[in-house]
C-alpha cells in the first residue's frame, strides 16, 4: 500500500560489480552484476517502505542503462524523470568487500550521464505529490559543474514549503575535501534535515566536538542534525536537545547502502511524525537490515519487515 507521502531525489546510478570473494579487488576474478548509486538506493528504500518515490536521473542509452532503469522501475520507483542519453556511457562501479563487510569503491563514472541534465529538465510538475526532497553530496560531486540544477530543485522545494534533507555522502574519490566544503556550504542554509557521518560533518565544518557541530548546523538554521554512527547507532539534535539510539547488533555482510536506507527510513518516520526516539530506532533498524544482505540495495526492508525486526518478532517463513 502506498502512503500519502512522496519524496523526490536526483542522482547518478551505476552498474555495481559486486565481488564474489572478499579482499583486494586485484585478486577478485568473479563478480555479480548488480546496481547501485546513493540516491537510487534511497529511492528504492522509500518505495519499499510504501512511499511514492521519484528519482530524477540520466542513464546511458546502452544495455547497462536499461538494466538500471528496469531495476528501479521494478522496485516501484517513479522513473518518469529518468531519460537515456546517446553519447555518455552508463556509470560502472567495482566494489571491494573486506572481511568485516566494509566496502571500497572503484568508479568508472567520469563523465556520468547525469552531467547531461539541464536546468530546464527541472520543472514544477516534477514536484506534484511530493512532500520532501532529498539531495546528497554524491550528486553534487558528480555534477557540481551544474550546481544550478540542485539550486533550482531547492528553490522550487522552498516555494512549495517542502522538507529538504541532505546527506553529505562524501566521496573523496569524486572531489576534494575543499571543493566538497565549498559546494555543500552553499546548500546548507536551505536544509531542514542533515543526515551525516560524524567524520563527514567534521570534514565539511572543520569542527570537532558535538557541541561545535551542533552550533555549526544551527548556524545554518538546520532543524535536525542526525549523526549516523553505523553499528553504534545514531544521534539526533533537534531544538537543542540530543536523543540517541544505540542501534542493533547484526552480522554485517556488506555495509554499502546502509546509510541510504537509514535516510529513507528517517524521512519516512519524519513525515509520519514519529517522536525522536522512535525515529532513530526505526532508521537504525533499516540501516542494520541493509548490512545483512549482499548488494547496495537488496537488503532494504519492506515496512512490515522493519516493524517485525524492531519488535524482535519472527516472520512466518514456511
Ligand atoms: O553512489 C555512489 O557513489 C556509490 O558508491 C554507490 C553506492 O550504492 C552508494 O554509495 C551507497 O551509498
Amino acid at each position: 500500500m502506498q502512503s500519502e507521502f512522496g519524496v523526490l531525489t536526483i542522482g547518478d546510478a551505476m552498474i555495481t560489480m559486486n565481488p564474489m570473494s572478499t579482499g583486494p579487488l586485484r585478486y577478485v576474478t568473479n563478480f555479480e552484476r548488480k546496481v547501485g548509486g546513493a540516491e537510487m538506493n534511497f529511492a528504492i528504500g522509500c518505495s519499499r517502505l510504501g512511499m511514492h518515490s521519484k528519482w530524477i536521473s540520466r542513464l546511458g542509452k546502452d544495455e547497462f542503462g536499461r538494466v538500471i532503469y528496469n531495476f528501479a522501475r521494478g522496485e516501484g520507483v517513479d522513473v518518469s524523470a529518468v531519460d537515456f542519453v546517446e553519447d555518455v556511457a552508463t556509470s560502472v562501479n567495482f566494489k571491494e568487500i573486506q572481511g568485516n563487510g566494509n566496502g571500497k569503491t572503484f568508479y568508472y563514472r567520469d563523465p556520468s550521464p547525469v552531467t547531461s541534465l539541464k536546468e530546464e529538465d527541472i520543472t514544477e510538475e516534477l514536484f506534484e505529490g511530493i512532500q520532501a526532497v532529498h539531495l546528497t553530496g554524491v550528486y553534487l560531486a558528480v555534477n557540481h559543474q551544474h550546481l544550478s540544477i540542485a539550486k533550482k530543485i531547492i528553490k522550487i522545494a522552498k516555494e512549495k514549503q517542502l522538507t529538504i534533507s541532505f546527506d553529505p555522502n562524501i566521496r573523496l574519490k569524486l572531489w576534494s575535501a575543499e571543493k566538497a566544503k565549498e559546494v555543500i556550504e552553499t546548500i546548507l542554509p536551505d536544509v531542514d534535515i542533515i543526515l551525516t557521518g560524524l567524520d563527514e560533518l567534521q570534514l565539511i565544518s572543520g569542527k570537532e566536538s558535538l557541541d561545535e557541530l551542533k552550533a555549526y548546523t544551527e548556524g545554518f538554521g538546520i532543524q535536525d542534525l542526525v549523526i549516523k554512527d553505523g553499528s553504534r547507532g545514531s544521534k539526533l539534535c533537534r531544538n537543542g536537545e540530543w536523543t540517541s539510539d544505540s542501534g542493533f547488533t547484526v552480522t554485517p555482510i556488506d555495509s554499502v547502502g546502509a546509510g541510504d536506507g537509514f535516510d529513507a527510513a528517517y524521512l519516512y518516520g519524519y513525515l509520519n511524525h514519529y517522536e525522536t526516539q522512535q525515529l532513530l530506532r526505526f532508521a537504525n533498524a533499516v540501516g542494520a537490515l541493509v548490512t545483512t544482505v549482499s548488494g547496495d540495495n537488496e537488503g532494504l526492508p519492506y515496512l512490515e519487515d522493519v516493524l517485525a525486526f524492531i519488535d524482535n518478532k519472527k516472520m512466518i517463513e514456511r
